[in-house]
């Protein structure tokens, strides 16, 4: 058996589709500033495809870049100052920021109802209470990967690999709304191979390649993979051995076109979301 392809550039065709649409019917274009600060590579890429996203379905978007030794308290003051624009319906500050600056301060300066990255306080208490509100990108997006296979969570046993608080801890709490059973791995679980053998759908977090081999797979589960690594010959890999899996599992997201674009689109979702409230529609 060959696992069906869970496509994440088609998906997020369809979705960006419908948000040019709802953002072309608001009075006001809805707006994304996107701060970089420092030179890492891999940073600048995914800023630039954010941006272009943004373009692409109708959005307002400004992108500030700073040197990597710019000052927390300048930083901190120009969030200030996009939190009262209002031209701007959601912030990102992009992660990792330099050791000088602590990531929970800027978190915390960014005003919730433009926390379109779903990271504060207040956006991660709302989904642990199960009540609306901005989501994780990056999780958000693995729900609608799962949704599009067409498969309920009801009774079925995800298995969340990575237990951050911007990707496997939200993770978990949307699969457990979604009346999944959920377990969650990390760096001290005693048998991992043991409990993803259990699970129905696995949602792999980790940051390092071929954490999921086929043998550890239940034939039929549905696989999503988020890690961004690099293999020996400098190719992008997640944290599935992806051609091993493949002829196990039922569906399998790729890397990339998988969960990396999903994460782009949900940003634009949030950013449409967080801009219809500012403009009193209901949605
Ligand atoms: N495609 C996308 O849109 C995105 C991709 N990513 C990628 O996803 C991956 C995870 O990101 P992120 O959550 O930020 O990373 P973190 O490094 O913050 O978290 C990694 C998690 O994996 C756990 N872990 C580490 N080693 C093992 C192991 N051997 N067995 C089981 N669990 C382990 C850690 O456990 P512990 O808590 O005990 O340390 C931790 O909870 C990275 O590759 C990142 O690049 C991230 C965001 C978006
Ligand atoms: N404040 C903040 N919010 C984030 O959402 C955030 C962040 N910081 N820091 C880094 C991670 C990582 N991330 C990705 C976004 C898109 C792709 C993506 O588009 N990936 C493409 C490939 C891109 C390539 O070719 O390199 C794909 O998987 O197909 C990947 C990873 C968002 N993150």
């Amino acid at each position: 058996m060959t696992a069906q392809l869970i496509d994440g550039v088609a998906l997020s065709r369809t979705l960006r589709a419908g948000v040019a649409e709802r953002a072309a019917a608001l009075p006001r274009r809805p707006g994304l500033a996107v701060i970089l600060v420092g030179e890492d590579p891999a940073s600048a890429v995914y800023v630039r495809n954010k941006i272009k996203a943004c373009g692409e379905s109708g959005l307002h978007s400004v992108f500030e870049k700073y040197d990597a030794d710019l000052a927390e308290d300048v930083l901190l003051a120009r969030i200030a100052a996009l939190n009262v624009d209002p031209a701007i319906d959601g912030i990102l500050v992009q992660m990792p920021l330099p050791r000088h600056i602590d990531p929970q301060k800027v978190i915390a300066a960014i005003a919730p109802e433009k926390d379109v990255d779903g990271f504060s306080v207040l956006s991660a208490g709302e989904l642990a209470s199960g009540l609306p509100g901005l989501r994780p990108c990056t999780p958000f997006g693995c729900m609608k990967l799962i949704e599009s296979t067409g498969q309920s969570l009801k009774g079925k046993h995800a298995v969340v690999i990575g237990r951050s608080n911007t990707v496997g801890k939200p993770m978990a709490l949307l699969l457990l709304q979604a009346n999944a059973t959920v377990t969650v791995c990390h760096s001290g679980t005693a048998d991992l191979a043991h409990h993803v053998r259990q699970a129905d759908v696995v949602v792999a977090a980790v940051g390092r390649r071929n954490t999921v081999t086929a043998d550890m797979v239940k034939p039929g589960a549905i696989v999503i993979d988020v890690g961004m690594n690099r293999n020996d010959e400098g190719k992008l890999c997640g944290d599935v051995d992806f051609a091993g899996v493949r002829e196990v599992a039922g569906w399998i997201t790729p890397v990339p076109g998988g969960v990396g674009p999903m994460t782009i689109t949900m940003l634009l979702v949030n950013t449409l979301q967080a801009a219809e409230t500012a403009q009193g529609v209901a949605r």
